[in-house]
């Protein structure tokens, strides 16, 4: 990723979310926070200088999913309410779109962050490898539009370097796997090739991974330090957690509770076949050499993925996750609320691929 972005529309004129070209002032999300929302002006992301915002009525009314702003929108705003309350009129294109699903086993979705470009995986290398779980997440990230880097953390507890990062590359085919140290301070200048100016990365990864650890080390001490969210002129600060916050090179950091560790999303049509085929590269190319093209794997003879389990080829394991991960997306597929299906999602699909196409190019180019 060489190209430096410039994804924050120029402040105070950026396409309307229907496409022309309006004056109305827009800013981002940086924080959420029970029926309020903060915003930045889209030139200097993160909490500074940020002011309060509601929901227009009619956004407020609109059912459908994503309707709303989460952390990482961009959003108009009628700046002239009489209450001095800026109001939210609508939610401008997204890039990118990280959701949760839900843990009730219904089919209802969390959206959690917006406009994310890279996704670190963070996976601790001081006890073993966890293929599974990057495969999972890295998954998820490829669906939500955004760019997956896995980060293996602790390296200087890690009894075998190699034999992690071959471990984690072989879980996340075709993506960057860099291994790093706060610790040490090793490592870490390789994670400015992503943190460039104007853009936007968040941490996943299971508790105790490093992600606080890393968070503190790219903000820097100073920024702990100042690390209230303003709600309101009376001097009111929220402290519990941070949200969208800006890096000292220029880049922003989403960290939410709740972001941290996702459950898998599917977002229906050809993407999660397409996500899962990211992750799982090497078995896909493999199923193109079975004998059926409508294989399953388990028994048809002809079958190269059977065949490449046999010789030792492809872990038993990947596979069996493979076809849990597909057998989750495909019943997350049939359960989905209809009314999910048919709204508001096509945009969302467009930008989603578009920035695919973007990001293949790119991982082309270098
Ligand atoms: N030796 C060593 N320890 C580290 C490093 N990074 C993090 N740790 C330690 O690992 C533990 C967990 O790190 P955290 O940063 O709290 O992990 P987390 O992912 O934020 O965990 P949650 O907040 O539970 O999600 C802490 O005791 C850190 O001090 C590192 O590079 N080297
Ligand atoms: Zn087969």
């Amino acid at each position: 990723m060489t190209a430096t972005r410039t994804p924050d529309p120029q402040p105070g004129r950026t396409p309307s979310p229907h496409g022309s070209t309006s004056s109305a002032p827009t800013g981002r999300v940086v924080a959420q926070h029970r029926g309020r929302w903060l915003i930045a002006d889209p030139s200097r992301p993160g909490e500074h200088d940020a002011r309060p915002a509601i929901l227009s009525g009619r956004l407020a009314r609109d059912p459908s999913p994503d309707a709303h702003p989460v952390v990482g929108d961009q959003v108009a705003l009628d700046p002239d309410a009489a209450d001095g309350l800026a109001r939210i009129t609508g939610v401008l294109p997204r890039r990118s779109l990280l959701r949760r699903g839900a843990t009730d086993g219904t089919s209802r979705q969390q959206a959690l962050a917006a406009n994310v470009d890279v996704a670190f995986v963070v996976v601790p290398a001081d006890r073993a490898v966890n293929p599974r779980r990057i495969e999972r997440e890295v998954t998820l990230v490829w669906e939500s539009g955004a760019l997956p880097v896995v980060l293996l953390t602790k390296m200087d507890l890690c009894a075998d370097p190699d034999a992690a990062v071959a471990a984690a590359s072989g879980a996340a085919a075709g993506v960057e796997v860099v291994p790093i140290s706060v610790h040490d301070r090793h490592g870490l200048h390789v994670l400015d090739h992503w943190l460039v100016p104007g853009a936007t990365v968040v941490l996943l990864g299971a508790s105790g991974a490093g992600k606080s650890t890393l968070t503190n080390h790219l903000l820097g001490r100073e920024h702990l330090r100042t690390n209230g969210l303003r709600w309101d002129g009376a001097g009111r600060h929220t402290t519990t957690h941070r949200e969208l916050v800006a890096l000292p090179g220029g880049a922003a950091i989403i960290d939410t509770p709740g972001l941290r560790a996702l459950a898998l999303w599917a977002d229906g049509g050809d993407e999660e076949a397409t996500a899962l085929g990211q992750t799982f590269g090497d078995v896909a190319t493999l199923a193109l050499e079975c004998r059926f093209a409508d294989c399953g794997h388990r028994r048809e003879p002809g079958c190269a993925v059977l065949a490449a389990v046999a010789d030792g080829r492809l872990p038993a394991d990947r596979l069996a996750s493979w076809e849990a991960l597909g057998r989750e997306l495909a019943q997350l597929e049939r359960r989905r609320d209809a009314v999910a299906r048919a709204a508001g999602k096509a945009a969302d699909r467009r930008g989603a691929k578009a920035l695919r196409v973007r990001v293949a190019e790119k991982r082309g180019e270098g």
